[in-house]
């Protein structure tokens, strides 16, 4: 008994020890710190984010907030957001903490983990090309409401859609329109292995999140849906990948109409970095991961704020008839719709993808300039919607002012930095820094093609009774509520 007592003893001050001389022990946090009790604190976290984060960032400069297998060490204000994205890439980098919140190789590939070419693809030729394959999205989009909405409209009646899986749908068409090329990006099965894939990444990164770490590599392995995804959309892409070295070979630089799309750049990177063709299909997956479900939240997220408010439409749609009128549907008109794009980006910062944003892993101890001492493997990020509702960064804050940005912008010779597509220490939607999202040039013109599109064909509104369904959220990534939109077409139909 004696004996026993003793090791209980020795087991609970070990505890206590390992606890008190933790590292991050000198940072606060929000919920319980103490051994066992964390896990209070990481349920909170992960069932309350929003409220959790909102409190330290309220209280503190920099707080640690618990998950299950870690802590994670939160940044305040818009200083702090500017200097995390600046720490150099020997004190802490983006692609472990990626590594750690996603759990890459085994949510996605060993590829997406150790061969990023979907980030060097994305951000180089398929954002350089925005102006050559602007056509093709805008083409997609039409045809795409067509068949999804047009198509199921009789008169002028109201038809009810879900707004998550509608968007979902034509998001997948119009970004694989850009990815594959035509016919796949119509092909109904392709497309719905990559819609799956999108929202069963987003599942396996879920539970994985649940468990520790020792236990990731064990579970990790098991979770199949990532390759059984790519290996049924390989039989979709790699005949068009082999078609395309085999060209490349006959023809080479003679090869005149040889396709601008995502797998061309995916190839040629990879062949830069001398990975064979299965680490170009694994990054068109996680590039339709990244494009499908961020992409599909935000369409729904602002189309809630339009069917809140219908009266909204009339001046968004007037700026869009003007600018389509003189500008046809080109770049440079999305370019000119300051209205749409202030909607667009106040619904951003309203609702977001994610409560959290510039993530990263330290990799040796890291002093900021509050004199916070992170130490090595510590993961850190800034409170995204935090900071969006900081009465120092927007004027009423909590109030959705969709004309905000363009007011700012009509007030500012440097108007550009009010843009969608902009981001600074103050507006993280899309990151801020070096490894800020990579996909939003694409993304910001998709998404205004698209609600350009439904302001000039449809009319919107919930139905009576119905409000804005409030977001929930599984650990930072933010969630929108479900309702359904009502849509009619609207008569005369513009040209
Ligand atoms: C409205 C739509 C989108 C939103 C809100 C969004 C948001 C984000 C955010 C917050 C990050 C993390 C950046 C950080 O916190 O430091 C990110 C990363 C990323 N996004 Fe997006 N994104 C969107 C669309 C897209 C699209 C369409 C693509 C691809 C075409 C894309 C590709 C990526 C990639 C590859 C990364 C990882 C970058 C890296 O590891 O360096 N995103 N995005």
């Amino acid at each position: 008994m004696e004996t026993l007592g003793a090791i209980i003893g020795v087991f609970v001050l070990t505890i206590l020890l390992k606890w008190r001389f933790d590292p991050l022990y000198s940072i606060p946090a929000i919920g319980p710190s103490f051994p066992v009790l964390s896990y209070i604190g990481a349920y909170r976290y992960c069932t309350n984010t929003r409220a959790v984060l909102e409190e330290g960032y309220s209280k503190y400069n920099v707080f640690k907030v618990a998950m299950l297998d870690q802590w994670l060490v939160v940044v305040s204000g818009a200083d702090l957001n500017e200097e995390l994205s600046k720490v150099p890439e020997s004190y802490a980098t983006s692609h472990k903490a990626a590594q750690d919140l996603s759990q890459l190789r085994y949510t996605f590939s060993e590829s997406v983990a150790d061969q990023p070419i979907h980030v060097t693809t994305i951000r180089g030729p398929l954002t350089k090309n925005l102006g050559i394959i602007f056509d093709d999205v805008v083409d997609e989009v039409h045809a795409a409401f067509a068949d999804t909405i047009g198509s199921k409209m009789q008169g002028d009646d109201w038809i009810s859609i879900a707004p998550m899986t509608v968007m979902s749908v034509i998001i997948s068409r119009a970004s694989n329109r850009v990815f594959v090329g035509l016919p796949l990006c119509r092909n109904e099965d392709y497309l719905n292995i990559v819609r799956g894939f999108t929202f069963d990444a987003l599942n396996a990164r879920f539970i994985l999140s649940l468990f520790p770490k020792s236990m990731k590599g064990i579970i990790g392995p098991f979770i199949p849906w990532a390759r059984r995804a790519t290996r049924k959309a390989s039989v979709y892409i790699r005949p068009i990948i082999e078609d395309r070295i085999n060209k490349l070979r006959e023809l080479g630089e003679k090869w005149a109409d040889k396709p601008k799309d995502y797998i061309t750049w995916a190839m040629e990177e990879a062949e830069r970095e001398g990975q064979p063709t299965q680490v170009v299909i694994e990054s068109l997956m996680f590039a339709n991961f990244a494009a499908i479900h961020t992409s599909s939240k935000s369409m729904t997220q602002a189309l809630y704020h339009l069917a809140e408010c219908p009266v909204l439409a009339a001046p968004l749609r007037e700026e869009v008839e003007e600018v389509i009128r003189d500008h046809g549907w080109t770049k440079v008109a999305m370019s000119k719709m300051w209205k749409l794009d202030s909607f667009m980006r106040e619904s951003q910062r309203f609702n977001g993808i994610t409560h959290i944003a510039i993530m990263r892993k330290t990799s040796q101890d890291t002093t900021l300039s509050d004199g916070t001492v992170i130490p090595a493997e510590t993961l850190v990020a800034g409170a995204s919607t935090a900071t969006h509702h900081d009465a120092r960064n927007y004027e009423n804050p909590t109030v959705f002012d969709p004309f905000r940005f363009a007011n700012m912008r009509a007030e500012d010779d440097a108007h550009i930095k009010h843009q969608f597509v902009s981001t600074s220490p103050g507006y993280v939607a899309f990151g801020h820094g070096k490894y800020a999202c990579p996909g939003r040039f694409f993304a910001v013109n998709e998404l205004k093609v698209m609600m350009a599109y439904i302001l000039l064909h449809y009319d919107v509104k919930f139905k009576p009774g119905q409000e804005r369904p409030e977001n929930s959220s599984r650990w930072h990534v933010v969630v929108p509520g479900h309702a359904d939109v009502l849509f009619k077409k609207r008569l005369p139909v513009p040209a």
